[in-house]
């Protein structure tokens, strides 16, 4: 799997003219990598990820899968929002099928991948029971769980524990860290939690704001056993530092020189 953005722009039309969104955004997401993008509020994450699901078209530049241009959603791509999109009315199971049967998946080959992913997700006991029934973070690991019944080649994820309280937020790190060391799907996460980046991914593009433009692309060189102490590093802490002191940053301001 080998994702690459060139070039890609997006501008919004509005009646005081146009909002220029994203601006000549380049990234790239290599085969098992798990990949963060950060960036404060108004910096174009959401719309980045709308571009590269399919469900937005570009102004300029483009985004290819394995080489293929995206033209639209495509089960190539598996998409994780914030908020939880599982549909109220159908059990667990459901929920994670439901996308099967619409690719014409057949119904025994359909069971057992919800079988299998419903286990990955720790959630096979809850096959039977409806979304109100599960705590937001077991939702979230539904709507992870659907998107991997696919097997897309990517996983893109929208701030998807932005509405979970701190503890259930550090319960789904360490699950989807897990997850990730498991089954080494390719993963790009959209994120504005600089903590939650460091100690999940590989490898982070900052992002400025209005327009967003890729500010920094930045290593991650921290063990690959992450638990909780490596939060508590001086390692993890310089990291951390360096990437909010660049999300703190105005064009053309220093860090540090009197502000108007
Ligand atoms: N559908 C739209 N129509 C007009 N403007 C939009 C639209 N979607 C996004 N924008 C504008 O594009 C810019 C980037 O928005 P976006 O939601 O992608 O940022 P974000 O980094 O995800 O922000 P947040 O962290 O607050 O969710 C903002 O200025 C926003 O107002």
């Amino acid at each position: 799997m080998h994702l690459e953005v060139v070039g890609l722009s997006k501008s919004f039309p509005s009646r005081r003219g146009p909002i220029l969104a994203l601006d000549g955004v380049d990234l790239h997401v290599e085969s098992g990598e798990f990949v963060c993008v950060v960036g404060a509020s108004g910096s174009g994450k959401t719309t980045l990820l709308r571009l590269i699901a399919g469900l937005d078209q570009p102004s300029g530049g483009s985004i290819r899968v394995d080489g293929e241009p995206v033209i639209g959603p495509g089960a190539d791509r598996g998409v994780v929002f914030q908020s939880y999109t599982l549909y109220p009315w159908m059990n667990v199971a459901e929920n994670v099928g439901f996308g099967l049967k619409l690719q014409g998946v057949k119904r025994q080959e359909r069971a057992a991948r919800v079988d299998y992913f419903l286990e990955i997700v720790g959630l096979e006991r809850f096959a039977k029971a409806l979304p109100n029934q599960l705590s937001g973070g077991m939702k979230q690991r539904v709507a992870i769980a659907r998107a991997l019944a696919a097997q897309p080649k990517i996983l893109l994820l929208d701030e998807p524990f932005g509405a979970l309280d701190v503890q259930t937020k550090e319960t789904m790190q360490e699950f989807l860290l897990d997850l990730w060391q498991r089954t080494r799907t390719s993963i790009l996460m959209i994120t504005h939690d600089v903590e939650e980046a460091v100690f999940l991914s590989q490898r982070i593009y900052v992002l400025t704001s209005h327009p967003g433009r890729v500010k920094r692309e930045i290593l991650v060189n921290l063990p690959s056993q992450r638990d909780y102490g490596l939060k508590r590093t001086p390692a993890f802490q310089d990291l951390k530092d360096e990437i909010m002191a660049l999300l703190r940053e105005r064009p053309g301001i220093p860090l540090g020189s009197a502000t108007p």
